[in-house]
């Protein structure tokens, strides 16, 4: 048995083609339904999945409950949590940037709105810039429309939401994708069922982007 903890949200929803390609078994109802734990049988074993929180998912693998996760890089680097990056799925990619109001560019950064307090922080050093991070949970553009930041740093992909909002990208920091990841000890204890996984999507990622067999 190998259990994988999927990031459910934009994560799953862009995964999930890949999945299909790589001939990998997952549940069809995962969508419509409000279970959070489905097992399903895949060549001689058998594959578990807990869909989880994104943030959670590094957990689940950490704690070894889940062999395998599922999840944006953007949340790998922010924990930094103890487990192998085994492959980027080149699905669920985004940028992640920092953004504001036109009228502030010119500004030195102050204070900084995200949900990345330390890759932001980093960031902002690295720049040599001191800045106050604010900590938010959703919707981070808010809080440089109404000026309680002069800064965010969040993710961007259409665009659309700093457009909505007024805003625009003062500098492109990480791309971000869905990566596979592994528990260390699974990856030695579970070596071929990892494998069989991870060449299943190998074969899958080639085949899409034009050199494969
Ligand atoms: N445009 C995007 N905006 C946000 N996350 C994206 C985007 N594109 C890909 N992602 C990936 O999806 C993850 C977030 O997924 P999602 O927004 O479904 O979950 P969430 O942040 O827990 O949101 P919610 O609390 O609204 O469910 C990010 O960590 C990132 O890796
Ligand atoms: O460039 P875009 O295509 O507009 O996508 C970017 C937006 O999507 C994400 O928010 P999400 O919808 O996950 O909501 P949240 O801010 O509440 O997490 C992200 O935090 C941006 O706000």
């Amino acid at each position: 048995m190998l259990t994988v903890a999927m990031a459910k949200g934009r994560t799953l929803d862009d995964v999930v083609p890949l999945w299909e390609e790589a001939g990998i078994a997952y549940p069809r109802d995962w969508d419509e339904s409000r279970a959070l734990v489905f097992e399903i049988p895949w060549r001689d074993a058998s594959l578990r999945y807990l869909l989880a929180k994104p943030a959670d998912v590094p957990t689940y693998v950490a704690y070894g409950v889940a062999d395998l996760g599922v999840v944006g890089n953007d949340i790998l680097l922010e924990q930094e949590r103890e487990m192998y990056e085994l492959f980027d799925l080149g699905v669920a990619r985004c940028k992640l940037c920092v953004a504001g109001r036109e009228e502030e560019r010119r500004h030195a950064p102050r204070r900084v709105a995200t949900k990345y307090p330390k890759l932001a922080d980093r960031y902002f050093r690295s720049q040599g810039h001191q800045v106050e991070i604010v900590p938010l949970a959703g919707s981070i553009e808010l809080a440089s429309v109404i000026g309680l930041t002069d800064r965010i740093f969040d993710l961007v992909q259409t665009g659309e939401t700093l457009r909505a909002n007024g805003l625009v990208v003062f500098d492109e920091v990480l791309d971000i994708s869905a990566r596979l990841v592994a528990n260390r000890s699974s990856y030695r204890m579970k070596h071929a069922e990892i494998s069989a996984c991870l060449h299943a999507l190998e074969a899958a990622a080639a085949r899409r982007n034009g050199h494969a067999p």
